[in-house]
């Protein structure tokens, strides 16, 4: 018999691999549109057959939108006449991946993430670890529980208070970037807002975690590492759902650039512990948390590894967080002037002189700056979407419903901070909503928003950094707001940050609401704000 050519060998292996490869295609497809356990959930068709459609939307920085547009889209249905109405009870949950559902109420959000509950981190999380998991990334309860606990010792109560000298210092240098102007009565020149956060976030942050000098308010330096951070970012959150691909050819082919900025933060990082090794001998009082992990080093058993993994992780995790509630802050209270009065006028009361703004015992009376600050992160959350978790052996039920082992489940930040449920006209900076009337004739309605409210998330996975966030915020925003007037940017840089008015993008049509870009965490340009020092004081 005469053997086949070459050519044609391959012919035959290419066009049999095809042909298995569409058989499998389409037997994998049919299996995951009608017989998977999540089949009877509704969805759209590419999240049911792959998880490259949530990839895709976090690759274009519009993952939370599209989870709220999904949350609507399939809480529609029909009526007889036709018309379209809302069916909230349906679109209360939504098939967004193959083996992944997302859910809106507050009730998924306490069977999902409360104390005590058949769940633990998803496969995602994997995509974020380097070397050996942080208690950001640790999946193992047990494990996450032992590192949570070591690590609460840099937020206990008496290390926060050691951090305020540190957070005053960095706020002086804040106010000064409104300063340089030589007409101090005049308005500024437009300050972009979110690289000032972004810059002053970071320096506290750097400074708190390693007693380390970042100086990005006063000099350019370090700057090029904001972009590098964020460039990372869009790398995790595009694997996040394609978890398996992390550490393969493709990746590499498809994010050279994320990670080179990957390696390059995690340079920076590495000359920092170097620094910090080698300041060992110089055996200083702990104030700074590196120290504080240090020091709890030989009798926990914490590795130079695992310290390195968790300092740089609070710096990640507590700098973008908190600079995007800042910048929100200053886009929404420049547009609402009802509620830039309010704060201002209570500013100005609670406090009578500048050294008054370093005495913290004050901070529980600026109730309505603190409604500000919620109502800010319910609007522009600073992680905009769901935080996926997988059931665990024997499944659970999540707000009602069953839900198998082995899948994932969230309810996605914006969503729910968007569900008009819990906060009616949603899109309205509203931080009345936030504060119990005398009378207390709307503590239903604020206790129901709150049972939604979950910037910081809840329950065992919740946020360490929740009140060093909530204590920087409150001194940067309380001093601003004391020193000085400011208002939205003339002309066109007062746009930027806006939604475009009449947008082909799903979400992004609404001049009044701040425009997030979710990268895992959120991106964002603007607000440009001017500023004047006020003549009250
Ligand atoms: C406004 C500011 C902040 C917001 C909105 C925020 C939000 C969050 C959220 C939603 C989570 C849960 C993440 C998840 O389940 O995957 C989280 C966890 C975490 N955050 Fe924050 N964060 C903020 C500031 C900070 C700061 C300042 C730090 C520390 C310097 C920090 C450190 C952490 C850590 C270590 C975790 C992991 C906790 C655990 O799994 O036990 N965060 N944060």
């Amino acid at each position: 018999m005469a053997s086949l050519p070459i050519r044609d060998i391959a012919a035959l292996i290419l066009s049999t691999t095809a042909v298995f490869g569409i058989l499998w295609l389409v037997v994998l497809c049919t299996y995951r549109l009608w017989f998977n356990p999540l089949a009877k959930f509704p969805g759209p068709f590419w999240a049911k057959v792959t998880n490259l459609y949530a990839a895709y939307h976090s690759w274009r920085g519009d993952l939370h939108l599209d989870m709220l547009r999904c949350h609507q889209t399939y809480g529609m249905r029909r009526t007889a006449s036709e018309d379209l109405v809302l069916n909230a009870f349906l679109g209360n949950y939504v098939r967004y991946g193959p083996d992944r559902l997302i859910f809106n109420t507050a009730e998924s959000l306490k069977d999902t993430y409360s104390f005590g509950k058949k769940v633990k981190k998803c496969k995602g999380y994997l995509t974020m670890m380097h070397r050996v998991p942080n208690t950001l990334t640790q999946r193992d309860k047990l494990m996450h529980a032992k590192q949570r606990r070591l690590l609460s010792r840099g937020f206990s109560d008496a290390a926060l208070r050691s951090y305020e000298g540190i957070i005053d210092l960095h706020v002086q240098r804040f106010l000064r970037c409104f300063d340089a102007e030589p007409q101090s009565t005049d308005w500024s020149t437009p300050k972009n807002m979110s690289d000032l956060s972004d810059f002053v976030t970071f320096d506290i942050t750097l400074d708190v975690v390693y007693d380390s000098q970042s100086d990005m308010l006063t000099k350019p330096d370090n700057r090029h590492m904001l972009p590098t951070i964020h460039e990372s970012n869009i790398r995790v959150g595009v694997l996040m759902p394609l978890w398996y691909l992390k550490g393969t050819y493709l990746e590499r082919f498809i994010f050279p650039r994320s990670i080179l900025a990957r390696y390059t933060f995690l340079s920076f990082v590495k000359a920092l512990l170097k620094s910090k090794a080698e300041a060992k001998s110089e055996a200083t009082a702990a104030k700074d948390i590196y120290s504080i992990l240090k020091g709890s080093d030989e009798r926990e058993g914490l590795g130079t590894n695992e310290i390195a993994a968790e300092s740089t992780n609070l710096v990640v995790a507590g700098f973008d967080t908190t600079s995007t509630t800042l910048s929100a802050f200053f886009f929404y209270l420049a547009r609402n002037p009802s509620a830039y009065k309010a704060a201002t006028s209570e500013v100005r009361a609670v406090f009578r002189n500048p050294a008054d703004l370093r005495n913290r015992a004050l901070f529980p009376k600026l109730i309505y700056l603190r409604a500000c600050i919620d109502e800010s992160m319910r609007m522009a959350p600073p992680v905009p979407s769901a935080l996926f978790r997988e059931i665990e052996p024997d499944g659970t039920i999540i707000d009602g419903h069953f839900i198998p082992p082995g899948c994932d489940v969230g309810t996605p930040i914006y969503s729910i901070h968007h569900n008009t449920a819990y906060f009616p006209d949603p899109y309205v900076f509203y931080p009345e909503r936030w504060v119990v009337h005398a009378d207390e004739r709307n503590r239903d309605a604020v206790e129901r928003g709150q049972s939604a409210f979950t910037p910081f998330s809840i329950g065992p996975r919740s946020c360490i950094g929740k009140s060093l966030a909530l204590s920087v915020l409150q001194s940067i925003l309380a001093s601003v707001l004391f020193h000085y007037d400011f208002r939205v940017a003339e002309g066109e840089l007062g746009r930027v940050g806006e939604g475009d008015g009449g947008s082909r993008e799903w979400g992004r049509g609404r001049p009044g609401e701040y425009q997030l870009y979710d990268h895992l965490t959120a991106s964002r340009l603007g607000p440009f704000i001017q500023f004047r020092k006020c003549t009250l004081n």
